[in-house]
């Protein structure tokens, strides 16, 4: 098992505790966790990735296979068998054309359904070794957030010994949960994608980089950069965002904004990269009090210390 890989490794979909209860018997030793809907799946594999999904055909609507579709066209779940719990293939037969998707046999039981999860994820080929590709957000294309705390941690190391200062900013997408469930998740996809152009952008010329943090927020880092730098920086992007235009009927601006946490270190010893990222966190929090679509900043130093 490699080093991403996280607390569960199966995420079992059902309404009834009978039903869960069984599935969770088929699954061995396996973890797993329980949830109640399709969305929920969805919201649970933006944070980690199962080795197997078991869905209970009783939750779901029509609209739900869409959902399954998605899932099963991220490129960091396409390899996760999705198995549901039903035997009628006719009216399924959209999701069948999916890689990896099964159909437990009706009446479910223990036996089938242990055999059927074996065969799928040894067919699923379940993730080797982290690759280089393990570091790379396949939808933004960025860093992900383990290349960001290897670079912070070097960043902050380099700061105690020549003094050099640098900035971190939080870029968080605001309105995105309303967003997605108005749009889609397909569109909200396109608007991380967006905002992680508009950043790049920005950064020209700057020397630093950019990360995905997590769903919707992105960091960037600006090394050899003070705190009006930064500042100007996340005005730039600020400033680009908006001016795409995208249309967010769940936002007071009406279309798609960031809020933006802005922390600058210098001369700074000993802090970790998790305080800074609190720290930076805070300032978003300050950002989205003060009415989203702006940045809040603090400097960093020996004198002006995080609470
Ligand atoms: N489309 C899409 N959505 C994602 C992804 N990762 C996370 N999300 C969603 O991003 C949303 C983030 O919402 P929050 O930051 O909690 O809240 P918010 O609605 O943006 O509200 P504010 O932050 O207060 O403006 C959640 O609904 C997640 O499901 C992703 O990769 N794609």
């Amino acid at each position: 098992m490699n080093h991403i890989k996280q607390r569960y490794h199966a995420l079992v979909a059902v309404k009834c505790l009978e039903t869960y209860d069984l599935i969770c018997s088929a699954l061995d030793s396996m973890n797993a966790m329980r949830v109640d809907s399709i969305s929920a799946i969805v919201e649970h594999t933006f944070v980690f990735t199962p080795d197997i999904i078991l869905v209970d055909n009783s939750i779901l609507a029509d609209n739900d296979y869409n959902t399954l579709s998605y899932i099963k066209g991220t490129q960091k779940l396409s390899r996760i068998p999705i198995i549901i719990t039903s035997s009628e293939i006719s009216s399924r037969r959209k999701l069948l054309k999916l890689p990896l998707v099964g159909f437990a046999p009706n009446p479910l039981c223990f036996k089938s359904l242990n055999k059927m999860v074996g065969r799928y994820l040894s067919s699923s080929n379940t993730r080797a070794l982290p690759t280089q590709s393990d570091y790379i957000d396949t939808l933004t294309s960025l860093n992900n957030k383990d290349v960001l705390k290897i670079e912070l941690g070097k960043l902050i190391k380099q700061s105690e010994t020549f003094d050099d200062p640098f900035s971190l900013l939080l870029i968080d997408i605001d309105d995105f949960m309303a967003f997605n469930y108005t749009y889609g998740y397909h569109e909200g996809d396109q608007v991380i994608r967006k905002v992680a152009r508009c950043t790049q952008l920005s950064m020209i010329g700057m020397a630093g980089d950019i990360y995905r943090y997590s769903g919707a927020q992105l960091v960037a880092l600006l090394t050899e950069s003070g705190i009006e730098e930064a500042e100007l920086c996340g005005d730039e992007i600020l400033n680009k965002v908006e001016r795409l235009d995208i249309r967010n009927t769940n936002s007071s601006y009406r279309k798609i904004t960031i809020s933006v946490g802005i922390v600058t270190l210098s001369c700074y010893k000993t802090i970790s990269e998790y305080t800074l990222l609190e720290c930076a966190n805070k300032c978003l929090e300050e950002a989205k009090y003060l009415g989203k679509n702006c940045f809040y900043s603090r400097f960093l130093s020996p004198f002006n210390k995080p609470d």
